[in-house]
Order: structure tokens, then C-alpha cells, then sequence
């Protein structure tokens, strides 16, 4: 297991949001993590890249604890994030975008082979960042995510900004990804979609994993239909 977490706690203030989450993820997979709103499933990603205030239990990547680590010292040991809300700077142009990400080898290459990625990207490589539509931004996002070649990508619903048109496109993209042997902690609201491009799915209900298990089963599965997956 590339990454796995263990009786995992935590939240901002007093109160825990996670109440003791098991999770892992084999390289090269696909992990969606689903539930209602509320259920903590952004606060899981921020506990799983290091940006939640208050953490318990264990969470490792490649056998090494990195629950103590700051959120540059988990992206530096290879676990890249995309939140929800695109973090880009908007006065910057894509490229600089790109460029200014720290702790990349091979910057020029890199950005080659993301261009070809993400051809929308290229294209617009002068243009600010601020001129871009939610999707492409979401894209942007997600190349400066890419730089510093993760093991681990936490993607924090990628699909939510993107016009409907797009979002095949955007689980097609992550389908990719997964395949040259980085692993996804994908975090969806769409989670029938989601699923279908899965190797394994847990549902989080009151900070907990109440239903894991390989995508299929759980798209089969009627409670989950019922309680969980909604129409998406
Ligand atoms: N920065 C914060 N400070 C305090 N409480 C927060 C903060 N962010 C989220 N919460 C609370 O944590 C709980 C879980 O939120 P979280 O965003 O993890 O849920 P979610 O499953 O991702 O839901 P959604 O699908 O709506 O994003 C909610 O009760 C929310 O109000």
C-alpha cells in the first residue's frame, strides 16, 4: 500500500470531524471516497496532505508515518493535492503558474509533458490565469499538482467547477493518470461516475468509513445506491 491511514481523527476546533477513519490505497489505483455533504470528506483530504489543524492516529505513506509533517514536507515526500476551491494565481500566466512551483527536477520537461496533458493549457500558456474558465482552471490546478511528479494525488472534487460536458473528460483524465502508477484519493460528489472508473470505494458517513470496498460491489450494492450515491 502506497498510502494508508489508521483510527485517523481530527478537525478545526474542539469538536473531531474525523472520528476514526481506515483507509489504503494500492499504487497505480483509484480510491473513491463518497458521502452526504458534511461527512468530512474535504477534512479527510486535508488531514491526508497535512492542512488540518489537529490530526490523531496514523497516516503513512509507503510504510513511513507522515501524520507530523507539515503540508511542503508531505507534498516534497510525493503526495500532490488539488483542493476544491482550484488554488492558481490568477495574475500570473499558466506558464508562470507552472513555473513557480518549488521542489520540481526537470522544470522544462516537466511542463512538456503536461502540456501535452492538458492541450487547453498549452495553448493559453501567456495568458493570466484569472482569463481561464472554471474547468481549465481546475486543469491548471491540477498541472501544478503534477509538477512535482506525486505518488499520491488527493483530489478534492475535481468534477464540481466543470461545465457537465466536461466531466467525462476530467475522470478520462484521472483514468490516465492512475494508469502510469500514481494513486487517487478522488473525492466526489458524482460518485456513481466516480466509481465507474475505480478500483475500490468507501462511503464516510459522521467522520467514519461506514461502507469500503471494491467499486463494482458497491455500485451493485442497494443500500449504498439508496443512502449514498444519489442520482450522479
Ligand atoms: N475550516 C473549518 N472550520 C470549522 N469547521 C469546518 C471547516 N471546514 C469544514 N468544517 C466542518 O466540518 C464538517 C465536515 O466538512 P467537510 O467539508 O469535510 O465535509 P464534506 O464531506 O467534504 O462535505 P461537502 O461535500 O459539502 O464538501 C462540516 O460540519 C463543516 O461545517
Amino acid at each position: 500500500m502506497i498510502l494508508s491511514l489508521e483510527a485517523v481523527t481530527g478537525g478545526y476546533g474542539e469538536i473531531d470531524i474525523l472520528n476514526g477513519v481506515d483507509l489504503a490505497l494500492e499504487a497505480g489505483s483509484i480510491l473513491t471516497v463518497a458521502g452526504t455533504n458534511g461527512a468530512g470528506k474535504s477534512t479527510l483530504a486535508k488531514a491526508v496532505v497535512g492542512l488540518l489543524p489537529r490530526v490523531g492516529g496514523q497516516i503513512r505513506l509507503d510504510g513511513h508515518d507522515i501524520a507530523g509533517l507539515p503540508a511542503e514536507e508531505r507534498a516534497r515526500a510525493g503526495i500532490g493535492y488539488v483542493p476544491q476551491v482550484a488554488n492558481v494565481f490568477p495574475s500570473l500566466t499558466i506558464e508562470e503558474n507552472l513555473a513557480v512551483v518549488e521542489g520540481v527536477v526537470d522544470r522544462r520537461g516537466r511542463i512538456g509533458a503536461l502540456y501535452e496533458m492538458f492541450p487547453a493549457l498549452a495553448e493559453r500558456r501567456r495568458f493570466r490565469a484569472q482569463s481561464l474558465s472554471g474547468g481549465e482552471r481546475q486543469q491548471l490546478a491540477f498541472a501544478r499538482a503534477l509538477m512535482t511528479a506525486p505518488r499520491v494525488m488527493v483530489l478534492d472534487e475535481p468534477t464540481a467547477a466543470l461545465a457537465p460536458s466536461r466531466v467525462a473528460d476530467s475522470f478520462e483524465r484521472i483514468a490516465t493518470l492512475a494508469r502510469t502508477g500514481i494513486a487517487v484519493l478522488l473525492i466526489e460528489q458524482r460518485a456513481r461516475q466516480a466509481l465507474a472508473i475505480s478500483h475500490r470505494g468507501a462511503i464516510l458517513d459522521g467522520g467514519k468509513v461506514a461502507l469500503i470496498g471494491p467499486a463494482a460491489d458497491l455500485l451493485a450494492d442497494e443500500t449504498a445506491a439508496r443512502l449514498f450515491l444519489g442520482a450522479g
